[in-house]
This record gives C-alpha cells, sequence and structure tokens, in this order.
C-alpha cells in the first residue's frame, strides 16, 4: 500500500512487556505496507530485540531497523545493567521511568538525521504512551506522533484516568468512581498499585506520569493493542474520554499464534526469548511435559516478565497446587524481597515439594523464563494462572484458555476486572502482594476452573468464542479482512493524506 519508501520510526518503553507487542507492530506494518521501519532504543534492549529476531524469523522476515540509543544508566543514579525493568528492584522503579525521559535528545538527533538523510521527515513517530515527550521532539522535525498503548482499551483509560485524576484521594471510602467509565462502575483501593495508592500528586511517580500522559494524550492519534470486536465498549469510553483517534491494531501476535499453526512443535520458536539469558527449559521438553496430560488438564501459571509474589504467597500456593488434583507447569522466579537474578532456593517452596511434584509428575517447575505461547497453544492446557499483564491476556485468549487473575502491578488489576465482569473468561484469586491467599482458595479456584463442566466449561467457552473474534479481527487476506487489520490500512492512508496535504520540509 502506499509509498514504499516511507519511514516509520518506533519509540517503545524499556520493558519487555512493552518491546513484545512494539517488535510485533513493527513486523505488521513492515508485512502490510513495506515501508522502512526502525525501532530506537537503549543499547540491552536493542540487543534483545535483535536477538528476539534472530531466533524466532523463520521464515526470514524483511528487516526492521534496530538503532541503538546512547543511555547509561550510571547518569540517573541506577545501578549496572539495569536498561530494562525487569531486573529492577521495586524501589528504583519510579527512578527508571523518570531517567527514561534522557532518551529525548538521543531520539531527536536520529530524527534530524533521517530527515537530513531522507531529505523528508519520517511518516510518523510511534511512541510508547509512557514517552509524551515524543510528541515535541516528532513535531520539531515535522513529523507527527502517534502514542501506542501496549495495553487493552479498558485497562489503558483506567489506568489513565486514574493517573490523571487521582480520585481515590478525594473519595470517602474504599470505593469510587473513575471518570470515563460509566457511573455504575466503581473500582476498589486494592485494584491499585502502592505506587498509585500512594500518589498525591506531589511525588516522583505523579511528576512523571501526570505530564507524559496528558502530553501523549496531545498526539495525533492513539494506537492501542485490541480489537474494536473484543472491548466495544471499553473503546466507546476510552475514545470518549481521551478525544482522539483510536486505531485499534491489535492482538499483536505472532500469525503463526492467531491461525493455529503453532500448535504443532515445529522446532523454531515462537515465544519471546529474553536478553541474555537461556530459558529456564527447552521448548520441546516443555511440550513432551504436556503430552503426558489429557487435553484440557494442566494449569500454566506465570506472572510476566518482571512480577513475582511474596514468600509467603509462594508457600501457599504451592500448597494449594499440591493438595489440588490438577497437574501444572509453573515459571517460579526469587519472591519479592529477594534479588531477581538470584539462584532459586529449595527453602522458597514446602519440603521436598519439588521431587514430590517430579516424582508423580503432577507438576513441572520453570525456572525465570518458559515458552509461554506454545506452552498455552498446547492441547493439554486447561487454564492459565496470570498476573494479567495485557500481552498474556491476548496470549491465552489467543488460544481459548480461561484465565485464573492474580493482578499484582501497573494497570493489571483492571484488566482482570474487564476479563471477569465484562468478559466472562476470568476468576480472580486474590490481588497484589499484601493479601493473604490460603492454599485452600488456590485449590477450590483451580479445581473450579480446570473442571470440564459448571464455571470452568462457561469461561472456556467464553474464551473460544474470544479467540474466533481476536482470529477474525487479525485476518489479513481473503474477502474477510479483519477490522484490526482495516485499522492499520486506515491509519497509513490518513497519514499519507496528511503527509500529501502539506508542504514538504524544505
Ligand atoms: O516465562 C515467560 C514469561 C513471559 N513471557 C512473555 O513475556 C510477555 C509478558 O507480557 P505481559 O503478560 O504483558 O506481562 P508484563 O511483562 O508484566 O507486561 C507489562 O506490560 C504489559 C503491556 O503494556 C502490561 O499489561 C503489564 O501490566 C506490564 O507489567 C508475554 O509476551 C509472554 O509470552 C514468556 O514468553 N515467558
Amino acid at each position: 500500500m502506499g509509498s514504499q519508501n516511507e519511514h516509520i520510526v518506533m519509540l517503545p518503553f524499556m520493558a519487555h512487556g512493552h518491546l513484545i507487542p512494539f517488535l510485533a507492530l513493527a513486523r505488521q506494518i513492515r508485512r502490510r505496507t513495506g515501508f522502512t521501519v526502525t525501532i530506537a532504543n537503549t543499547p540491552f534492549n536493542i540487543q534483545y530485540l535483535r536477538s528476539t529476531i534472530n531466533s524466532s524469523s523463520s521464515p526470514p522476515e524483511p528487516n526492521i531497523c534496530l538503532v541503538e540509543l546512547p543511555f547509561s544508566v550510571a547518569d540517573y543514579g541506577l545501578p549496572a545493567n539495569t536498561e530494562n525493568s525487569e531486573n529492577l528492584p521495586l524501589d528504583l522503579i519510579g527512578k527508571f521511568f523518570t531517567a527514561s525521559t534522557g532518551l529525548k535528545n538521543p531520539v531527536h538527533c536520529l530524527l534530524s538525521d533521517i530527515v537530513a538523510k531522507e531529505g523528508k521527515p519520517p511518516l510518523c513517530v510511534i511512541s510508547d504512551v509512557f514517552f509524551g515527550w515524543a510528541n515535541e521532539v516528532a513535531k520539531s522535525v515535522g513529523t507527527v506522533n502517534l502514542s501506542f498503548s501496549t495495553g487493552g482499551a479498558y485497562g489503558s483509560l483506567a489506568y489513565i484516568s486514574l493517573w490523571l485524576n487521582l480520585p481515590h484521594r478525594q473519595a470517602g471510602s474504599d470505593k469510587f468512581h473513575l471518570p470515563g467509565f460509566p457511573d455504575s462502575c466503581r473500582f476498589h483501593i486494592t485494584q491499585l498499585h502502592q505506587f498509585l495508592r500512594n500518589a498525591d500528586g506531589t511525588d516522583l511517580w505523579s511528576k512523571f506520569m501526570q505530564p507524559q500522559i496528558s502530553l501523549s494524550l496531545q498526539s495525533f492519534g492513539f494506537l492501542c493493542n485490541t480489537a474494536e470486536e473484543i472491548e466495544p465498549l471499553a473503546l466507546e469510553w476510552l475514545r470518549k474520554y481521551i478525544k482522539l483517534s483510536v486505531w485499534t491494531i491489535g492482538p499483536l501476535l505472532p500469525p503463526a499464534v492467531l491461525n493455529g499453526s503453532s500448535i504443532s512443535f515445529s522446532g523454531s520458536s515462537i515465544s519471546i526469548q529474553r536478553a541474555g539469558k537461556q530459558p529456564g527449559i527447552s521448548t520441546k521438553s516443555c511440550l513432551e511435559w504436556l503430552d503426558l496430560h489429557s487435553p484440557g488438564s494442566v494449569l500454566y501459571i506465570s506472572f510476566g516478565s518482571q512480577n513475582s509474589i511474596s514468600p509467603s504467597q509462594m508457600m501457599e500456593l504451592a500448597i494449594g497446587l499440591e493438595e489440588s488434583s490438577k497437574p501444572f507447569i509453573w515459571v517460579i522466579r526469587p519472591p519479592v524481597g529477594f534479588d531477581r537474578k538470584a539462584e532459586f532456593k529449595a527453602e522458597w517452596l514446602p519440603e521436598g515439594f519439588e521431587e514430590l511434584i517430579n516424582n508423580r509428575k503432577k507438576g513441572l517447575l520453570v525456572r525465570n523464563w518458559a515458552p509461554q505461547l506454545e506452552i498455552l497453544s498446547h492441547k493439554s492446557t486447561g487454564a492459565f494462572l496470570s498476573h494479567c499483564g495485557w500481552n498474556s491476556v491476548l496470549e491465552s485468549l489467543s488460544q481459548g484458555v480461561p484465565i485464573i487473575g492474580w493482578p499484582l502491578a501497573a494497570e493489571q488489576a483492571y484488566n482482570s476486572k474487564m476479563l471477569a465482569e465484562e468478559m466472562g473468561v476470568s476468576v480472580e484469586l486474590t490481588r497484589g502482594l499484601q493479601s493473604n491467599i490460603t492454599w485452600k482458595e488456590v485449590k477450590k479456584v483451580v479445581d473450579l476452573v480446570i473442571e470440564p463442566k459448571g464455571k470452568g466449561n462457561d469461561m472456556r467457552n467464553r474464551a473460544m468464542e474470544i479467540r474466533k473474534l481476536m482470529r477474525a479481527s487479525a485476518t489479513e487476506e481473503g474477502e474477510e479482512i479483519g477490522s484490526s487489520v482495516k485499522a492499520l490500512d486506515d491509519l497509513v492512508k490518513t497519514l499519507l493524506s496528511r503527509r500529501r496535504e502539506n508542504k514538504p520540509i524544505a
């Protein structure tokens, strides 16, 4: 479509949960338009993207340009090897977000170089919703910025509105109304991460979030990793609240995942690898273990790329899993309060736990990182105990796998609320790090959801319906082009006609 020599520059936030959908969008734009796409980021994250592209490109795909921006964590008082939020202790995350504004000047240099070399500015910049500063930089070289939320519509709206309004500060009770949502919808204080709960407009977090989100909302438009069909109401509320054109270009997942061809193991990885780290287990052994179990019987447990639970919660979860009759795969990390990169210690689990589950082929513990997409698309996987990070949500639903929610941070609690209340594909087990979850509750919910009848079955049927909608929205060929593919085509058309109407930059 359109002119082949256009260039789009993309600026993801430095976290796996953001880099992964940005890369998927870059691939989608390349496939659909043939434009040059550049992803710019700090050296560590660019290396990660490079290794991901190299390990998963089968068959090889057209190039995506990767540009390293100069960025030194030491300049911001951050320890070495902390260019990605994954490696940071909780108390440094706020500082890390603030440090990300240091990318503004290097991005300005990059865009100016492109203008000098190509004789025109890039068609647009697509920047993370946390990079509101990108608006001004894009304008300064004569192009527009689109703000990309890697979350869904409901979660993004809740997150944006909470930071901009801090409604819980004025609420007389633990329940409160959130601007942008219907009057009947109430949020609860326990759905707010401690950073947000403590925010009052003067703290480090508010000082970063409020201006960056406000600036993002002055962009040319807003991109959301969702589809019209799966979040129709939330999209209506989002559009009304942010008063920007919203293009729904999701679900951003590998085509093999959406067309079902990933179900059998082909030898090449469809899951994203983690920078500089070996996965905790080979994909092959994981899938062989799943082959031992009957269809829909296995629970998969993972808290995403950067979250973990507390030591006491980890114990209760382990006992609950052992007591439940269902087999499980658990991606296990040091609990909160311990070095994220520490070797796993047996004492974090009940005595003899690992041997017991190994002997009975009852469970598989995977250290740090698992081939999530392959696990979710295996027929034995029956439910996903998840922190409700949006990528995990989309990956699970794209395979018709219902969710047991345990939201921990960011917008995860709003995703969890929407999945349970609006979509009917999930039940929330607990939320946050403070909850006193008991093994009995774990066992009860796991058994309920994996069960092939009753509520578990209803959730599975709903998840299968969502899977169908997601797949339809992403259909790229044939008569019925999906809504998300149409949205991307429409975005490109809009940008090209804006370019034609404007005088070229002298
Ligand atoms: O063992 C693992 C763990 C994770 N993943 C992948 O890593 C990604 C994790 O993304 P997500 O589920 O969204 O979780 P986070 O990494 O926590 O994502 C951050 O970014 C998301 C998108 O903005 C937000 O929804 C979350 O709240 C925020 O924490 C997914 O693609 C997973 O498939 C693996 O492949 N193997």
